[in-house]
């Protein structure tokens, strides 16, 4: 596929898709029920010690509750929807999706000069035993750095991202913040920092860059609107 291929598919996940305020609550509530029902189900299929044939009955009825999602759904991804009361919303993200039970969730509080997040990370993230997994903080600085950036309406896709380990971090609670410490031109420069009861644990400096194919049209869109 070509390059400008690819730049025109990527441009069309980003779509207008205008929604009443009441009925986009409603929809929000039902998506985020969902999702930690079957947050909880992941954690229960992590740490349950069942006999056979019970897990064979929560297979069952797994196997129905798929089929019947399965019954209606989106292509391939929820990409991120524009609503002309301006709020856009990317529902499917990884990280901070309403929609997505991978999602631990993170929900970020903006201030001027940072984002923070407060989160349990519980069995279903570990890494080595009882920690967890390095590459589950990776992804949530990820998020928390590229978070800070937009609050900052210095929106970018991250390009680089380091993170220095200082600690193991045990499952549970956890805090992050981050912040943009300096911007040049279509890049900027953000850092952060995780800890939990046992101090900091992690530290992270990654460089967020808005990439060609988003400048202008979508860039505006990005910077002008709230949403989750
Ligand atoms: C609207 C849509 C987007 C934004 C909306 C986001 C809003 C909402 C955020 C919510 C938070 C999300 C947080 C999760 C963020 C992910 O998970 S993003 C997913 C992981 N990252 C990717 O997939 C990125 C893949 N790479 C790319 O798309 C492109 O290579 C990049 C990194 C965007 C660069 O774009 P480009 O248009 O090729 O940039 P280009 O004009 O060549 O270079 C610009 C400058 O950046 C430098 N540069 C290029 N690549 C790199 C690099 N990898 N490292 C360091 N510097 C680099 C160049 O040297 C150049 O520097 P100067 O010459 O200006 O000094």
């Amino acid at each position: 596929m070509s390059t400008e291929e690819r730049d025109r598919q990527q441009r069309g996940v980003y779509a207008e898709e205008d929604i009443p305020a009441g009925e986009l609550a409603r929809m929000a509530e039902v998506a985020r029920e969902l999702a930690d029902d079957v947050r909880a189900l992941v954690q229960a299929t992590v740490l349950t010690d069942v006999a056979d044939d019970r897990i064979a009955r929560a297979r069952e009825l797994i196997g129905q509750a798929t089929e019947i999602l399965g019954e209606e759904h989106h292509e391939r991804s929820f990409g991120t929807r524009f609503n002309s009361d301006g709020t856009h919303r990317s529902w499917g993200n990884a990280l901070t999706g309403i929609r997505n039970p991978i999602a631990p969730p993170l929900r970020f509080e903006c201030f001027p000069d940072k984002v923070t997040v407060d989160v349990d990370l519980g069995g279903a993230y570990e890494g080595p035993a009882g920690l967890v997994h390095g590459g589950i903080i990776a992804a949530v600085f990820d998020q928390a750095l590229g978070h800070a950036t937009e609050s900052a309406k210095v929106p970018g896709m991250t390009g680089t991202l380091s993170i220095r380990y200082r600690q193991g971090t045990r499952l549970g609670k956890i805090h992050v913040e981050a912040w943009v410490d300096r911007v040049e031109g279509v890049k900027a420069f953000a850092k952060g920092e995780l800890s939990t009861d046992d101090g900091l644990c992690a530290e992270a400096e990654g460089v967020f860059i808005m990439p060609k194919w988003a400048r202008g049209e979508i860039q505006e869109k990005v910077l002008g609107r709230v949403g989750d």
